[in-house]
């Protein structure tokens, strides 16, 4: 699903991240790792957000670098804490994500009955609550045909349903051949999800465990 190959993140001189050698297959990866360690800074790499040294591939032939816009289309990303023009509706973001990504296989209306964010998406974000962001920012990262899903922090701030569905459309999703990466602090039911592998970010290093 992706490789990575001598990749290195320096933030000025400083190195935040380096992840030589790994190739993981499709599945669902939880990423770990204390506050600090380089989980954000790998997903926005992996997003096409930060430049990097070296080499990522996605399915085996779309180069982040070289086919940045190929790349993009097939990876999508939803932040920690989300952000958007306060006058935008939900309505107006996931119109915006349509046009760039494309649609998708699961329709918005289902998919926002399944977050439960089907009452609140005509009116300007900068209403919502942190959870209907929350809500929201998830929506968004599942529309189109991504190959790689990645989430970070995805369970703050969500009710303990939402949480439930959310997993249940990873699950579903998986399914169909989506990958995922998620960054948690909070420990991901292993009812609810079934992991394909834990990933570790320590010493300024992300490997396999
Ligand atoms: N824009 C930036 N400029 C300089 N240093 C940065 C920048 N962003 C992150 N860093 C540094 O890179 C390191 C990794 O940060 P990152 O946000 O990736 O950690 P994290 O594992 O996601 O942490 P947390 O669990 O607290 O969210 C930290 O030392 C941080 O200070």
């Amino acid at each position: 699903m992706i490789s990575f190959n001598q990749v290195e993140k320096y933030y000025g001189d400083t190195l935040a991240l380096s992840i030589p050698q790994l190739t993981l297959e499709a599945g669902i990866y939880w990423i770990q790792g204390e506050n600090g360690a380089g989980k954000t800074t790998c997903l926005k790499m992996l997003a096409g957000l930060l430049p990097f040294k070296g080499q990522v591939l996605l399915d085996d032939h779309i180069d982040s670098r070289k086919a940045p816009i190929a790349y993009r289309k097939k990876v999508n990303y939803a932040v920690a804490e989300p952000l958007y023009p306060e006058f935008l509706t939900g309505h107006e973001l996931i119109q915006l994500y349509l046009d760039t990504k494309g649609p998708g296989p699961y329709a918005v209306e289902e998919l926002a009955r399944t977050l439960g964010a089907g009452s609140y998406l005509q009116t300007p974000v900068g209403t919502y609550s942190s959870g209907m962001l929350k809500k929201l920012s998830l929506l968004l990262a599942f529309l189109g045909n991504p190959s790689l899903i990645l989430l970070d922090e995805p369970l703050i701030t969500l009710d303990v349903a939402t949480v439930a569905a959310m997993y249940g459309l990873i699950s579903r999703m998986h399914a169909t051949g989506v990958s995922f990466m998620i960054t948690t602090h909070q420990a991901l039911s292993e009812e609810g999800l079934l992991l394909t592998g834990t990933l570790q970010v320590a010493h300024k290093t992300m490997v396999r465990l």
